[in-house]
């Protein structure tokens, strides 16, 4: 295999995004979950700060989703029928998901609610 240039690398890992929002259950509800979290930022005026932790979130949970479907494929190549190694690989890569998804929603309930109370009772300058 010849080596790649830094532009085909990117062309390549580009692909991939596209492969993923395309085919992926997953990542097109965790796209659209994200859309929404980036409108609620902006319409709520997060901080720079609060943006960091928020896009951070954001990353871990598409980057470990795409880690998984990878993983995922790799399985079903080499062990396309039933196998108990399988099912624990699989459900390990599915708990990284789980945990990275849970602490993001941790995190956007911590920045997000206060705002949301603060709005709702009438306090709030959007
Ligand atoms: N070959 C296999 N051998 C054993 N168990 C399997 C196998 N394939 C899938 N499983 C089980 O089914 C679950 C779902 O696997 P599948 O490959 O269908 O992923 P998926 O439907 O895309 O799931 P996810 O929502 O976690 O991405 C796995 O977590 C595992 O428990």
């Amino acid at each position: 295999m010849k080596q790649q240039n830094i532009f085909s690398t990117f062309k390549n890992a580009i692909e991939g995004c596209g492969y993923f929002f395309k085919n992926e259950r997953n990542g097109k509800i965790q796209l659209v979950a994200a859309i929404i979290t980036v409108g609620a930022g902006i319409w709520l005026k997060i901080s720079g700060m609060e943006w960091i932790i928020l896009l951070l979130c954001i990353a871990a949970v598409f980057s470990l989703e795409m880690l998984n479907s990878a993983i995922e494929r790799i399985c079903d190549l080499v062990q396309p029928g039933f196998h108990p190694l399988v099912k624990i690989i699989k459900d390990v890569a599915a708990a990284a998901v789980l945990v990275a998804a849970i602490a993001s929603v941790a995190v956007g309930a911590i920045i997000f609610v206060p705002k949301l109370i603060t709005l709702l009772n009438g306090h709030g300058h959007i």
